[in-house]
Parts: C-alpha cells; structure tokens; sequence
C-alpha cells in the first residue's frame, strides 16, 4: 500500500458522528453502492445472476478480513484458502455429522475458522515478511491436502453433500434471499472494521506494519494486535466458506486450492489494501472478472497472475487508491512549523504528571543493578549500576560503543538483559515487555529515527496515546458512546501535544515529509503522548544543526520542569554540560564515573577515554 494512501485513510476521520460511529457522510458511499446491489439484484432475471451477485458478497467477507490483516497490520499472507476451507468444511461437518442448525453450525464455522487464524498467528511472533508468507501458504497446503487426502472425514473430490442451508420460516433461502443475506452481512461487516480502523485499533495496526519495534515501544502490544488481525481473517474468511457450502449444500476439495488463496489476496490488492472501500471494489470487479474469464479455464490463472503482477507494479494503492487520486484527493496543505510553545500544552502535560507521579523528589525512580547484556562473546554492557533521580536530566555519555545505547534497550525492553536488575518504582521491570515498560511510564526515543513515516504528525501522536486509552474491542468494533468520548478526548489531548511541540499547523502532514529536525521533535512527541515519567532519549542532537541545538536543550529543560525524569545519550558534550544535572559515564561497557556535569569533566578517566584534555590557551 502506497504511504500517502494510508494517511488519507487515516485522515479521513471526522470526529464524533452518529449512533455507532455512523455519519452521513461516512455512510453514502457504501449506500449508494448498496442500493445499486439491491437494485440490480431486483431486477436479477435468472439464478446465474443472482448467483454471481451471491459470490460478490462472499468475496467481500473475504477481502474485507483479509484487508486488515493485509493492508493494516501488514501481515503478508497466503493461507487464506485454508481459513476459507476450515469455515466451509466446518459448516458441512458441523451440520451434517453433528445435527446442528444451519445457524449453530455457521456460528460454529466462525469460531473455528477464528481458531485456525490464532493458529498461524503464532509464527508471526517469530517470523516477518516472505518467511511469514511462506509459514501461511504451508498452513493453506497443509488444508488442502488434508481435505483431499482425508476422504473419510472431509470426502476428497466427492466432498460432502447435504449441507443443511439456511432457511426462512422453514423453506430453505430462494437465490434472492441469499443474495441479501450476504448484503446485509456484508453491510454489518463493513460497519464493525469500520468503526474498528477508524480509532485505535486501525491505528495500531498500521504502526505495527510500519515498524514493529518503535510501535511496542508507544505501548503497542504486538503480538497481541497481529493474533487479532490473523483472527478477524480468520473469522470473515471462515464465514465466507461456510456461506459458500450452506448456499451450494455440497463442499469438495476442489474449491480449497492455492489459487484460492492468490484471488483472495488480490481481491485486496487490486481492490486497494489499506483502504475501506477497497475489499468492496475488489470484490465487485473480480467476481466479474472471474465470471467473464470461466469460459476459457486455461487463461483464468494466468489472467489473476497478471492482474497481480499489475496490481503490485503499476496500482499498488489498487482502484480505490486510483479513484481518489482521479477525485483529487491529495495531502492538506501545511503552515509552518511554529516555535515551542510551553503555554499552550504546558497545562495538560503537566497535571497529568502530577496525577500519575508517585513519591517526591527524594525517591529514586529507577535503580539498575549490576545489569550486564552479552551477545555471544561480546559484552557491551557489563556490571553497570546507578540510579536515577526523578525531575533530574541525567545524561549518559561515552565513547562509541561505550554500550549507552544497548542500556537504553534494556531499560525499554528492547532486548532483554542477560544479568542484574532494573527496578522502576520499586517494581522488577527487566522481564516486561516493551509496550509493558511503556504503559508503566517509561518512553523512548531511537538514534536513527523510528517515526510512523507515512502516517500523519497527528496519528503520529495519537499512536503515542494508545497505551492511555482503555476501550476494549468490543466497545470499538461497535463504536459505542464510550469508545467515541475516548477518541474524542485522545484528539483534545494530542492537539494539546501538537501545540506544546509547535506541530499544529503541521498536523495532517506525512510525518516522513518533515524536515530532519521537525522529524526529532515530532518523536519527541510521540513519546510524551504516553505520559511517561522516565523519558530516554537517544542522541536526540544528532543530526541538528546548532540553532536546533540550543531548541532541543531548551525543550528537554521544559520537559523536566513538568517533572519527567529525562536520561540522555548524547555526543554533544556543550549540550550535556548545560543542560544535565547527573552524567553517567560509560566505557568498553563498564561505569567509569558518575556525578555532577563539573565533576565528571575533570574525572582523569573520563578524559583519558573520552573527553581529552582541554586544548592548551
Ligand atoms: N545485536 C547485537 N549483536 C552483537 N553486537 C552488538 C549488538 N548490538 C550492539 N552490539 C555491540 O555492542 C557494542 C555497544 O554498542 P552500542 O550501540 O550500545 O554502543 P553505543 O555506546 O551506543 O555507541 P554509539 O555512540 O556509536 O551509538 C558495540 O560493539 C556493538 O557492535
């Protein structure tokens, strides 16, 4: 999916609507589209007709699960005809071996296909990109050879016949009922994700497929959010197939193949991944496509081949991504960026501080015990304690590969120590995950930037708010009141943010189209969004020039007057010396000193391996 499409999917929200999250204006797309089915399936003359506006619908389920495993949380995946076959399959057996209703038995299907997206969820703790494609085609092979091969249970080629359909006051469905039963699942499906992508949880998702790392360390938990997207494929894909077998009342394994799993993938790609309406456009088009291409079965795999390799080279936003650009739908316009701006957001930031700040300045905040870190026979890190002050700014400093910034991933759990402790608030934090440490009060900036390049400057900020919200995700997937005041106060609280950090004017901007020093203050940003009480902050000079310089330190001084403990690895010594109230030195892994700025400049080891001597006057 192209970056800009994704901020202008994100940007599209606008703020409090209706019952459930619906507006008017979100809601007339999909209407019109909706009244146009209903209408031509009204004027429908013959049951093939009726038929391919059926498989429109199930193509829909389909695209619009895998749209969010897909295009939000960026999960590359090739199983989908496996989940398909667990819902269709599961339907059959469910309904024909065990007696259940037609009902039960499509409820069943959607649990067990859910279950079977939890299970290849699991790899993609460990595995990313083509090495998690080829985990999930694995899975989907599997599948099909298992219903080929296992007649006794699925009945290979012969399949299983007597599915039990749907029925209305006894009789089973007509074509047209059929028809819109699928419209209306489809409608209430598009509602729920869309209530879903719109607040947290989309967001979420697409910091995860920009970068993981940086989007653990805003308080996102990963593994978490990625089970979830494998889930709600898993459940869409899976009541598609139970559809497909209850509609036909027969299901063989000649529906379950790879090809299967390519059409679902490009209904997504072709359609616009990342976009709301794309599963729908997609949909729409290839069941057409696939009707047209029926009568020459040779060239049908090769057209969907093709229509891939041209969705992936020349539309990779697909056809909605197409439309928009055609409707002239481009980035906002921008003012500049404005000057630091304390009384603005000062107000917000800091009552929240005072309201989560525990014990008084004569605590210690956080203390780090002998804590060592080894890869293989490299120790960066070995042996090192100090503790931290709270409202202090410490600075940690040595020579490259001193081991500063290896510290600073183990105290945001990044990488897990390999001995000692480090105790935040009293607590044992060195087993907790990042988006753990996160939550308790401890955020992160990286040496090379991690920022959410193609989402917005603001959902750059609101991403830094999602360990602050609490609406769980049924409250979200049905846009209940209180999931909507949470969104509401999370965009007062970010304009608070954007004002403090003098970003306003520059809110819907791609965050990636900043200029480098914007981009620093804009990480900067996103970490106080979390309302942390221990900021640790990476080279955050680097790549400034001496202006941005004398700004940073100035913010990093107001970042510390609201009361957050700040710890800073830095190369700038004129910026360290100023501004610092405890430095940290390290060496070869190991403290070599620690104290006042004065002090520790006049420590002979710190200048034998560091600092040097003071040219001569
Ligand atoms: N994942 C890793 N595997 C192996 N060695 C590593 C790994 N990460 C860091 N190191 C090594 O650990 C040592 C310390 O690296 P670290 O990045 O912590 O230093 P630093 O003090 O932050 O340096 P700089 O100021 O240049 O950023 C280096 O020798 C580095 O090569």
């Amino acid at each position: 999916m192209r970056d800009s499409q994704r901020v202008r999917g994100m940007a599209e929200w606008r703020g409090p609507g209706g019952f459930f999250g619906i507006n008017s204006r979100s809601v007339s797309g999909p209407l019109c589209i909706i009244g146009a089915i209903v209408g031509v399936s009204l004027l429908a003359g013959n049951d093939y007709q009726l038929g391919l506006m059926f498989m429109m619908g199930v193509y829909f389920l389909c695209a619009a699960g895998m749209n969010v495993l897909v295009g939000y949380a960026g999960q590359k995946s090739l199983g989908q005809a496996g989940l398909f076959a667990a819902g269709a399959y599961g339907a059959a057996i469910l309904s024909t071996r065990f007696d259940w209703s037609p009902v039960f038995a499509l409820i069943g299907a959607a649990v067990l296909s859910g279950l079977c997206g939890a299970l290849i969820a699991w790899p993609s703790l460990r595995v990313r990109g083509p090495y998690l494609a080829m985990v999930t085609l694995a899975f989907g092979i599997v599948v099909e050879k298992l219903v080929a091969g296992w007649t006794e249970v699925f009945g290979g080629a012969q399949g299983i016949y007597g599915v039990k359909p749907l029925t209305l006051s006894g009789a089973p469905l007509s074509g047209l009922h059929w028809v819109w039963l699928v419209l209306g699942m489809g409608v209430i499906t598009y509602f729920l994700l869309r209530n879903l992508l719109k607040g947290r949880f989309g967001r979420a998702w697409l910091a995860i497929q920009a970068d993981e790392i940086a989007a653990a360390c805003a308080g996102i938990n990963v593994y978490r959010y990625k089970v979830l997207a494998f889930v709600i494929a898993g459940i869409c894909c899976g009541i598609a197939g139970a559809l497909v077998a209850q509609h036909g009342q027969y299901i063989n394994s000649d529906y379950i193949s790879f090809n299967l799993s390519i059409f679902i993938l490009l209904l997504v790609l072709l359609g616009g991944a990342g976009s709301l309406y794309g599963p729908l456009i997609g949909a729409i088009l290839l069941t057409l496509i696939d009707a047209y291409l029926a009568r020459w079965p040779s060239v049908q795999h090769f057209g969907y081949g093709a229509l891939l390799l041209f969705a992936l080279y020349v539309m990779p936003d697909g056809v909605a991504g197409l439309l928009k650009r055609l409707n002239g739908v481009s980035a906002p316009e921008a003012g500049p960026a404005n000057q630091l701006d304390a009384s603005k957001g000062r107000s917000v930031l800091a009552r929240t501080v005072e309201a989560i700040s525990p014990g008084g300045a004569d605590h210690s905040l956080l203390e780090v015990e002998h804590l060592g870190k080894s890869f293989g026979g490299i120790h960066p890190v070995q042996d090192v304690s100090f503790s931290l002050r709270p409202g202090k700014i410490h600075a940690l400093i040595g020579p490259n590969g001193a081991g500063k910034t290896t510290m600073i991933n183990m105290l945001s759990g990044v990488i897990p120590a390999s001995a000692g402790r480090i105790a935040f608030l009293g607590d044992d934090i060195g087993r907790l995950s990042s988006h753990a440490i996160c939550r308790k009060g401890i955020a992160r900036t990286f040496q090379n930037l991690r920022l959410f390049g193609a989402l917005s400057v603001q959902e750059n900020i609101l991403i830094g708010r999602h360990c602050r919200m609490q609406n769980g995700f049924f409250s979200a997937l049905l846009g209940l009141p209180s999931s909507r005041a949470e969104e509401h106060q999370a965009r007062e609280y970010t304009a608070s943010v954007l004002k403090f950090f003098g970003l306003t004017a520059l809110a819907q901007r791609p965050a990636g189209s900043l200029a480098y020093g914007l981009q620093r203050r804009l990480e900067l940003a996103r970490a106080l969004a979390t309302e942390p009480l221990l900021l640790l902050l990476d080279e955050p000079a680097a790549g400034l020039n001496p202006q941005e310089c004398v700004e940073l330190g100035d913010l990093i001084v107001m970042i510390a007057g609201l009361g957050i403990t700040v710890v800073m690895v830095e190369h700038h010594m004129d910026l360290v010396m100023k501004i610092s109230d405890h430095v940290i030195v390290l060496d070869h892994g190991s403290k070599i000193a620690e104290g006042l700025p004065a002090v520790v400049r006049a420590d002979e080891r710190v200048i034998a391996s560091y600092l040097g001597a003071p040219a001569a006057a």
